[in-house]
């Protein structure tokens, strides 16, 4: 029933001799075949009949995929799966038991914890009631820590006051003395100790990149008095960037570590808790990347744990490269990145860093204001749909709601539009065919990653030319189906992994269905089960068409679904 290219032995290494394809063909006739294409691959096929899968009898719990993805796909069919990635912020609007179980029906696939908020216990409580949504309901929602940074932000602001206004002409104290609750009026705790030092009268002071707008108008020991210039909301810990004649001031606050002291508590509990991926905020080199990855890998040794590096200031695009290259993943941090550079040239740099991410095979993650005036509306402006449309065209891997869900009055609503959205421009795309045909540099390091490569980046482009209903990834460590999601092909991608963390893990990534599944080194074998699981679970049917690809033996096989 099947055809396939082997190339070579089951663990290429480099000092092998040149690949020579061999062609296996075997077959069986199917009806459901709408491509002429399809009709000449199967009348070449030769039979083979009178092979009873020994899975057959093997029970549908074999397999693990999320509930979610798996209603999804029972409803409109594996073919218009959705392709992009949803991740969304947990805030008190969403931190409850039954916020967290709308938010995964409706298609989170990652949960991401703001460390710059809330205390260790109500992050792991948050954690596990995830892990028991997981557990309980099948989801495969894995869970992001982001760390606070050395930013300069402000306090709380003190009382349980949520938020309060600036009105222009006020005088406002920032100051970096600790106060006892509450604040004496029109104050502002800063939680960098230079604050008062490094800003100078005349200075302009922006509250969440120009949200609210002050001047600088007298330094009085650890008080400086502002005046407010451009009115609006203050939100507790707003982010603070101080610019001088037109440049944002970078004085003693720019030689602060990467990873503070608290980031590294952070760090410690979020690698205790399990977490699947732990973001690191203005990150300034791939050093700090590689530190924290040799960290993990001596703490947590039995998880792997993706460290997402967030592009979000002046020096992390001069190491732009360097800084991916040594991540798991980047994201797009909008929201701070936008006060750290002209508003004008934010959709160009996200255009660049998405484009990097995928050439270098690196998950991105599109973040910060998409649905913004959902924070407060049921419905998304017409300029926000637009600026999902493009992170959907433009195909990153993820897109990410912050306040909307976190502290939003509607946070289903906003997920259902990122998802709607995406569908519709996915859709549009490949019913349009208006692929952009995008350079992938070849990337392997070794001759065998290089095989791995090649074979994703040929049965990617063979399952767009023969229309194949599916392509299918059998993957050890995850690399082959990151592979195969960077060519984003035109068929969702059902990635087998035999743990339940890697699961997780895949579920950032473009195309990518993971399931968890326990499989052999026998592709022929792994292969028939598969097909019979998922038969079991009504997710394919005999006459589909698939290519299938493995880590295990790197072999291109294409066949129909007995
Ligand atoms: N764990 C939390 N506890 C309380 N509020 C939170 C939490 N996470 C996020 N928020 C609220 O949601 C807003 C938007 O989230 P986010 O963009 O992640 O944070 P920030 O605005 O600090 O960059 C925050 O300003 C804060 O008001
Ligand atoms: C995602 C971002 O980071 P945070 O919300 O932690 O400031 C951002 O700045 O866009
Ligand atoms: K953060
Ligand atoms: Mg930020």
């Amino acid at each position: 029933m099947a055809q396939s290219l082997h190339l070579i032995s089951r663990s290429p290494s480099p000092s092998l001799p040149s690949p020579k394809p061999s062609f296996t063909t075997s077959r069986k006739p199917s009806l459901s075949l709408r491509h002429p294409l399809r009709r000449r691959i199967s009348a070449i096929l030769v039979s083979h009949n009178g092979k009873t899968p020994s899975a057959a009898l093997e029970t549908a719990a074999g397999i693990d995929v999320d509930a979610a993805t798996e209603a999804e796909m029972k409803e409109n069919g594996f073919r218009s799966t959705r392709r992009t990635k949803l991740v969304c912020t947990i805030g008190p609007a969403t931190c409850g038991e039954e916020q967290l179980e709308a938010l995964a029906v409706g298609g989170m696939n990652v949960a991401r914890l703001n460390m710059c908020h809330g205390t260790h216990e109500w992050h792991r409580s948050v954690i596990r009631s995830v892990r028991r949504l997981n557990e309980e309901k099948g989801f495969a929602v894995a869970v992001m820590m982001d760390t606070e940074g050395s930013e300069i932000h402000m306090g709380d602001l003190g009382g349980a006051a949520p938020s309060t206004r600036a009105e222009d002409g006020e005088i406002w104290t920032f100051s970096v003395r600790a106060f006892n609750s509450p604040l004496p009026e029109r104050t502002i705790t800063v939680n960098y100790d230079g604050f008062a030092e490094d800003v100078k009268v005349g200075d302009e002071l922006l509250v969440d990149g120009g949200m609210v707008r002050f001047e600088v108008i007298e330094k009085i020991g650890p008080d400086v008095k502002c005046l407010c210039t451009d009115p609006g909301l203050i939100l507790p810990r707003a982010n603070l960037t101080f610019w001088r004649d037109g440049s944002l001031v970078r004085e003693r606050n720019a030689m602060l570590p990467t990873i503070s002291s608290k980031d590294w508590l952070d760090i410690d509990f979020g690698i205790a808790e399990g977490v699947e991926f732990i973001a690191i905020s203005f990150v300034k080199s791939a050093e700090v990347i590689n530190h924290l990855k040799s960290y993990i890998a001596a703490r947590a040794r039995d998880s792997d744990i993706a460290v997402v590096a967030k592009i979000e200031s002046i020096d992390s695009l001069k190491n732009l490269e360097e800084i991916v290259r040594a991540s798991d993943g980047a994201m797009v941090a909008r929201g701070d990145l936008g006060a750290q550079i002209p508003l004008e040239q934010v959709p160009a740099t996200q255009q660049k860093i998405v484009q990097l991410c995928r050439q270098l095979n690196k998950p991105v993650i599109v973040a910060s204001q998409l649905l913004e005036s959902m924070i407060e509306y049921p419905t998304p402006t017409r300029a926000e749909v637009a600026d999902v449309s493009e992170a959907v065209r433009q195909r990153a891997d993820a897109l990410m709601l912050s306040g909307e869900s976190a502290m939003g009055q509607f946070p289903d609503k906003a997920l259902t539009v990122l998802r709607s959205v995406s569908l519709r421009i996915e859709r549009w795309w490949r019913e349009e065919k208006r692929h952009e045909t995008m350079v992938l540099p070849d990337i392997a390091s070794s001759f065998s990653d290089s095989i791995s490569e090649e074979i994703c980046n040929s049965a990617a482009k063979m399952a767009n030319n023969l229309e194949v209903d599916a392509l299918f990834v059998f993957t050890k460590t995850g690399h082959m189906a990151s592979l195969l999601s960077r060519c984003r092909p035109d068929c969702p991608i059902f990635a087998f992994t035999n743990t339940t963390s890697m699961r997780r893990r895949l579920n950032l990534q473009w195309g990518l269905i993971p399931f968890r599944l326990t499989f052999s080194d026998d592709m022929e074998s792994n292969l028939n089960r598969t097909f019979s699981l998922l038969k079991a679970r009504g997710m394919i049917k005999s006459g589909d068409l698939i290519i299938a690809v493995s880590d295990m033996l790197q072999s291109i096989q294409v066949m129909n679904v007995p």
